[in-house]
């Protein structure tokens, strides 16, 4: 059996598994820069605070549907370096699930920015 770990270990491999999807995967880095962007955003249009929960959430749902994808896929190159469908499977359902909580932000930030968006344009032209 595995020695327990402390809390503070625990928390420091959680950060390397942060850390490595960050440096391994490109889409990581867009979908951190893409959060930023949009928290920034939020600040400049004082949105609402039910609006700041939805915007965290989306932005937190597609960060962290990456992190399971990148586990899914170490896992996958792991055990079945080789071609099969159950890897094709696994790897696609990971791949689906960023997919979904990507159109689910795209949504939010939609929803949420549309309005103040049109209303900076209307009086900047
Ligand atoms: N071992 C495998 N067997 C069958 N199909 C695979 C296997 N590995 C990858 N694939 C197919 O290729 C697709 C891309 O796999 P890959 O590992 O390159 O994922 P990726 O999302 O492009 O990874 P990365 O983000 O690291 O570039 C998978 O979604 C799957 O359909």
């Amino acid at each position: 059996m595995k020695p327990a770990h402390s809390w503070r270990s625990t928390f420091r491999y959680a950060l390397e598994g942060i850390g490595y999807t960050l440096r391994t995967q490109i889409n990581m880095r867009v979908h951190v820069v893409i959060a930023l962007g949009v928290i920034a955003a939020g600040i400049v249009f004082r949105i609402s605070r039910m609006e700041w929960l939805f915007i965290l959430a989306a932005c937190a749902f597609v960060i962290t549907a990456e992190l399971f994808n990148t586990a899914v896929e170490a896992v996958v190159d792991l055990v079945s370096p080789k071609v099969h469908p159950l890897a094709k499977a696994a790897k696609d359902a990971a791949a689906g699930a960023v997919l979904l909580a990507a159109v689910f932000a795209v949504i939010t930030g939609g929803v949420v920015f549309y309005q103040p968006v049109l209303t900076m344009l209307r009086h900047l032209l």
